[in-house]
């Protein structure tokens, strides 16, 4: 099926995006659709920005009926987007490694979204596993390695099916990669109070490529002196998240290791329900992509229950690497607020469902915008 673009009225004084949005597989479309209509409450309140959406229907669906996910000109369609606003991919019925590798993975590694961003935060109003812990002593800004490490896509199997049967999986660590995602991930911590950066290794095990993770690390460090570094190895990272989540502020992690962790962190967090991720390209050569950190969640999908806030966030950072600040703020304090209050999703204790919780934020969404609009 072809791209269907919406077309938006003119105006000429408004910032225009191009964004195109992928919703995918599971609760995909449901927080997706969700976030849309908070994107279109922002721009009919606000006036500043207009979005012209390219709506793309690259799923496992798609894959049943065309035996693809992706179009072959996949890059050339989107190509010419400020931003990639995503659901998620993963069906019952396809193998998980052709659903990641034919959908989400080429987008991370041909656009080069070398960093992908998992920000943390306990909201007022939600309830943490851990005891004892206050909003105030869990913030921190998880900077995953995307585009190789142990998901570098490297390996193969031979000999199929006989009892010598090999399967192999390369972890690539480039220096190049290394220097990149750490400069990135020094600039975060340098922006940030704490100026604090704990990077993850297992460099006593692993004694090749997670040693020069190491090296590039520290060399990287050195042109950062305002920065505190530290290095953990990543089991008793896992530890010091649940136990000292407070010491922690910026961490760097590679693919498989930061995605671990960052599932770790949403659940400390209250939920992965409300955890975001940005796919980023920091160069701006290619577009970036948003979207949450879980998954399609087929044991929930369909039933209208899914959290819309993960990708909502995600839909934040999308609208602040537009530079659309207000935009942005409006959204994610009536996020804030609308948790505050207690209206939850039930992986959050709550009763409410996605309509619920997307019609609380998204009166609140249109509060904050004309409150702004009034005050300037
Ligand atoms: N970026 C992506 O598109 C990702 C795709 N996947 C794929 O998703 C499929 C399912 O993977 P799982 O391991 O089950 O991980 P998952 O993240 O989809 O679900 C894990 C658990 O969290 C719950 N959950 C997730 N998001 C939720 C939300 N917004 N609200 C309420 N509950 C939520 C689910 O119901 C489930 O019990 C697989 O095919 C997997 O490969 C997994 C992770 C990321
Ligand atoms: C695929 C996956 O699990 C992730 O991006 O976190
Ligand atoms: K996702
Ligand atoms: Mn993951």
């Amino acid at each position: 099926m072809s791209p269907v673009a919406t077309s938006v009225p003119n105006s000429s004084e408004a910032r225009r995006y191009k964004i195109a949005v992928i919703p995918g597989d599971g609760i995909g479309p449901e927080t997706i659709g969700a976030s849309l209509e908070i994107l279109q409450a922002l721009q009919e309140t606000l006036g500043s920005f207009q979005i012209e959406y390219t709506h793309l229907d690259w799923s496992s669906d798609r894959y049943f009926a065309q035996g693809k996910y992706l179009p072959d000109d996949w890059m050339t369609v989107l190509k010419p987007h400020d931003a990639i606003f995503f659901g998620a991919v993963g069906h019952p019925k396809v193998p998980d490694h052709i659903s990641l590798w034919e959908l989400l993975l080429p987008i991370r590694q041909r656009f080069q979204q070398y960093a992908n961003l998992r920000p943390t935060r306990i909201m007022r109003g939600v309830d943490s596993p851990l005891k004892n812990i206050s909003p105030e002593s869990l913030d921190w800004m998880l900077v995953r390695e995307n585009t190789e490490g142990e998901y570098a896509g490297q390996g193969g199997r031979t000999h199929i099916g006989q009892p010598w049967e090999v399967g192999t999986e390369l972890a690539i660590f480039t220096r190049q990669g290394i220097e990149r995602i750490f400069r990135f991930a020094y600039q975060i911590a340098e922006s940030r109070s704490k100026k604090h950066l704990t990077f993850v290794t297992k460099s006593n095990a692993q004694r090749s490529g997670m040693v020069l993770w190491d090296e590039v690390a520290w060399q990287i460090a050195a042109e950062f002196p305002h920065v505190k570094t530290e290095k953990m190895l990543v089991d008793a990272m896992t530890v010091r998240m649940v136990h000292k989540p407070e010491s922690l502020d910026t961490i760097v992690a590679t693919n498989l290791h930061a995605d671990i962790l960052s599932d770790l962190a949403a659940a400390i967090a209250g939920s992965i329900g409300i955890a975001p991720a940005s796919s980023i390209d920091p160069t701006r050569q290619y577009p970036s992509t948003f979207e949450s950190v879980h998954g399609s969640a087929p044991d929930i999908a369909g039933r209208g229950i899914a959290n819309p806030i993960a990708t909502m966030w995600a839909g934040v950072e999308m609208l602040r690497w537009l530079g659309e600040e207000v935009a942005a703020d409006a959204w994610m304090k009536a996020i804030e607020d609308v948790c505050a209050e207690g209206v939850l999703t039930p992986d959050l204790g709550g009763k409410e469902d996605t309509r619920g919780v997307t019609d609380a934020i998204r009166a609140k969404v249109i509060k904050n915008a004309k409150q702004h609009q009034m005050a300037f």
